[in-house]
């Protein structure tokens, strides 16, 4: 989404300069008549109505909102598009301040307007502070606090240990493969639902819906999020406007996000409503719950769509951010050998050889405290491409003051993960991947502190986070026991080192390279199908 040229492209319909005209009118009196008496936070000068809507870049904004922090010396940065208070937190501290401690008022979420038009019904991520929001936090917090993962260890071990088979058969298929992984894991937590080893359905549509989300830009700032009524314009008009196009996007892969939404949920209800259902998931524990109270006739908190919609969370919200993350592990850990060789070494000496220098068995979660320098790659995983850069934006519910500047209530407040991760009071070369960066000085390393920002902050951090974490060690432990990772080589046995990039919007996922995974020896196989 582009909004800088919005100019040239009005005069094409009266009617849509009317609604401006109309907007500026309301804007000029607003900002006149309601000027706050204390400074908004700085930032770059904005223009007369339109405000910073032309001055945010639309592609990567966090890097432009990092560049602005250190150019006006300040971690908290202030912006209005058309009116409407936007605040840019770009330090732990002041996420921590604002977000953590002062949650009530920063638990809101602004109206997510093009995220409606395209078809997210009733999802946690995009819930508005409500009661409605309070059940769906509380019925997906408790079901994945540390302890209650432990529950989930079986299924991501299976999943794991039948992925890197699947893999090491066919090495050219990693990618979706680690993609089915991820989607096998949350479809079976969320629903029982088990994915098919090749071309899974479900897994086509985790891959549209990341695709369809990821061309929405950054949620809620399209025009459509800041000038709601653009949202009743027809798609011959937006098509005229690159600021209005998200819109007949939106509309045009509604039934891709529908799908999502309802298709595990519809593939599943029968067999519960049966009592025939055999695997354990989040929708058998609460529909079940739903279905007895019906029937002995107790009152229910939650009705059929809450379930439907939580469900849904867990696989929407689960499954691509899980694979991002692995994706990111794998990219660092085949561009830099000498971490891998490390790792691997830890494993090693924490499972123990036979005669022939062969791992005993496969990795699995009891070696995880065991495993510090795994811990650091996962962790350097997250610094180095936090999933999604800005977070998802929070909303305040009232006036607030920090530092000395007003942040007025229902601003949309950005957690800028990216800038956090590249703060130099804390990371030396923010831009390597090193993983020793965090241990104690007086084991060798740089002592430098745990990032924090990729889950997000306060009443909304992300609730799957150890669900996804666990997630990702297992995965990532098992892949380098039994498989050497390397870049492709060209003719010349030189190294092709892929050009990284990553792609716009709620979450910044890596674009598709090359990667050799190979084992070490034909041991590993008969290990993986001994083990499974
Ligand atoms: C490594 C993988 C993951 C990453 C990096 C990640 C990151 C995030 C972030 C940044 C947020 C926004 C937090 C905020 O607004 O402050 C979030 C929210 C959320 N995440 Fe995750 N997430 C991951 C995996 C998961 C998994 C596995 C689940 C499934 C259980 C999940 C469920 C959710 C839900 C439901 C929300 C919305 C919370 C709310 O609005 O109150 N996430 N996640």
């Amino acid at each position: 989404m582009a909004i800088v040229d919005i100019l040239p492209d009005l005069p094409v319909s009266r009617w849509l300069m009317a609604i401006v005209a109309v907007a500026g009118v309301l804007l000029l009196a607003k900002s006149v008549f309601l000027r706050p008496r204390r400074p908004m936070p700085p930032g770059p000068p904005g223009e007369p109505l339109l405000g910073h809507l032309r001055v945010i870049p639309s592609e990567h904004p966090e890097y432009q909102y990092a560049r602005w922090g250190k150019e006006y010396g300040s971690d908290i940065l202030g912006f209005t598009v058309l009116g409407r208070p936007i605040v840019v937190l770009n330090s732990v501290e002041a996420a921590r301040d604002l977000m953590d401690k002062k949650g009530a008022n920063y638990a809101d979420r602004p109206r997510f307007v093009l995220f409606e038009v395209m078809g997210w019904g009733i999802t946690l991520t995009f819930l508005r502070w409500s009661p409605r929001f309070k059940l769906h936090r509380k019925m997906l917090q408790q079901s994945f606090t540390p302890s209650a993962c432990k529950a989930y260890r079986p299924i991501q071990v299976e999943e794991t240990r039948r992925s890197i088979k699947a893999i090491l058969q066919q090495p050219e298929k990693w990618e979706v493969l680690l993609r089915q992984y991820s989607q096998a894991v949350v479809l079976r937590i969320g629903f029982g639902i088990q994915v098919e080893e090749k071309d899974d359905p479900y897994v086509r549509m985790a891959i549209d819906v990341e695709e369809a989300t990821g061309e929405g830009g950054v949620p809620g700032a399209s025009l459509v999020d800041v000038f709601p009524p653009l949202r009743h314009i027809p798609n011959a008009l937006a098509r005229l406007s690159s600021v209005l196009r998200p819109l007949e996007h939106a509309r045009r892969t509604k039934p891709t996000i529908q799908q999502l939404h309802d298709a595990p949920w519809d593939a599943t209800e029968p067999s519960i409503r049966a009592g025939k259902a055999m695997q354990p998931s989040f929708m058998l524990t609460h529909f079940g719950r739903y279905l007895a109270n019906e029937a002995s006739g107790n009152p229910n908190d939650a009705t059929i769509d809450d379930i439907k919609g939580a469900a849904g969370a867990i696989s929407i919200a689960g499954g691509n951010t899980t694979w991002s993350t692995i994706i990111v592990c794998v990219l660092n850990l085949m561009l830099h050998s000498e971490v891998q060789a490390k790792a691997r070494a830890e494993i090693e000496s924490v499972i123990g050889l036979d005669e022939d220098g062969h791992i005993l068995r496969l990795p699995t979660f009891e070696d995880r405290p065991q495993m510090k320098y795994l811990e650091y790659i996962l962790q350097e995983t997250t610094r180095w491409a936090p999933l999604s850069p800005l977070g998802v934006p929070h909303a305040t519910v009232s006036d607030d003051t920090y530092k000395g500047y007003f942040i007025p209530a229902g601003s949309t407040v950005y957690a800028n993960a990216w800038a956090m991760s590249r703060d130099e009071r804390f990371y030396s070369s923010p831009e390597d991947f090193e993983p020793e960066r965090y241990a104690p000085v007086s084991e060798g390393g740089k002592g430098e502190p745990l990032p924090d920002g990729a889950f997000g902050f306060g009443r909304r951090v992300c609730p799957g986070q150890y669900l996804a974490m666990a997630g990702v060690y297992i995965l990532i432990s098992t892949l380098l026991a039994t498989s050497d990772l390397s870049c492709p080589v060209d003719g010349e046995g030189k190294e092709i080192k892929p050009h990284v990039s990553f792609t716009n919007g709620l979450s910044g996922v890596p674009d598709s390279f090359p990667c050799v995974i190979r084992p070490p020896s034909d041991r590993m196989m008969s290990l993986l199908e001994s083990s499974w």
